[in-house]
């Protein structure tokens, strides 16, 4: 695993990661990138990087998405959905063609059959070459909870109500108004992914880090089954660092310093 800290914002650094991992796989038609995309509020400066990053002639034409999650019953064009803010903080600015975007549809008739044909389409693509995604504050990535098992595949999942509460903040702080399950893509399904970035951001998530890389692998904190990835890079500023043990911030700040280079194959024998 990678730890990035940033001073600040981790919005830079996390985008450039991007913007250069697509470059370098020199995506076509017949073997586009794959990306996963997470929602939520840490992700938005990154998304505002990478239209500027398309502004200045990042192409995502051959760049296929998946989200991680969206609500079920909300819908599709309601403000709070994720299909709506996905395509007001990034699809709307750049090149992507519509029939690469994929987000889970909550509305489906059959929901299981939803989240099976998702995993079918990630299949179909040959794997997610990089998922990007965020942490909730008791761990959970993508909307898997505590609890989940960490083989997990994409699934209807109920909310915990410190989700729910975390996320009224959007709903015109109304409880009753945050929908009470979601679609979400698996551990499983995130774990397949040939290189994992979670970003992490502020210090309402300096335990859920410090779970994720100091203590051990538990589905209570659904994070930390990213100590079993080959390729996992987690991006945090120094805020969320405040529960990790200085020795260790040290430790990987330094490995960083010695090996200023972008990817992580190519430092090889690192994890
Ligand atoms: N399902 C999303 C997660 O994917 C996201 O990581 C989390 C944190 O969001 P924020 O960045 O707003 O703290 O929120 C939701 O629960």
């Amino acid at each position: 695993m990678r730890l990035i800290v940033c001073e600040k914002e981790i919005a830079p650094w996390a985008a450039r990661y991007i913007k250069q991992r697509i470059e370098d796989f020199a995506p076509t038609s017949d073997r586009p990138f794959v990306l996963g995309l997470p929602t939520g509020s840490t992700p938005l400066k990154l998304y505002q990087k990478l239209i500027e990053f398309h502004q200045q002639g990042l192409s995502f034409k051959h760049v296929v998405t998946f989200n991680m999650d969206e609500y079920v019953g909300l819908p599709e064009d309601h403000p709070q959905s994720y299909h709506t803010y996905m395509h007001q903080h990034l699809f709307d600015h750049v090149d992507i063609p519509r029939e690469n975007i994929h987000i889970l549809n909550g509305n489906a008739p059959d929901l299981e059959a939803e989240c099976q044909q998702y995993e079918d389409q990630i299949k179909a693509f040959g794997g997610v070459e990089l998922f990007v995604g965020g942490v909730g504050e008791d761990g959970h990535i993508a909307f898997n909870e505590p609890g989940s098992s960490l083989q997990s595949r994409t699934r209807v999942k109920p909310l915990t109500y410190s989700t729910r509460l975390a996320n009224a903040r959007f709903f015109d702080n109304d409880l009753e108004k945050v929908p009470k399950l979601a679609l979400t893509v698996g551990v499983g399904t995130i774990m397949d992914a040939r290189e994992v970035m979670i970003l992490v951001q502020g210090f309402h998530k300096s335990i859920a880090l410090a779970h994720a890389i100091e203590a051990g692998i538990n589905h209570m904190w659904t994070i930390s089954a990213l100590q079993l990835h080959p390729h996992s890079i987690v991006v945090c500023d120094e805020d969320a660092t405040m529960e990790l043990k200085i020795k260790t911030v040290k430790y990987f700040k330094q490995l960083e310093q010695e090996m200023p280079t972008l990817r992580e194959s190519e430092i090889g024998n690192r994890e």
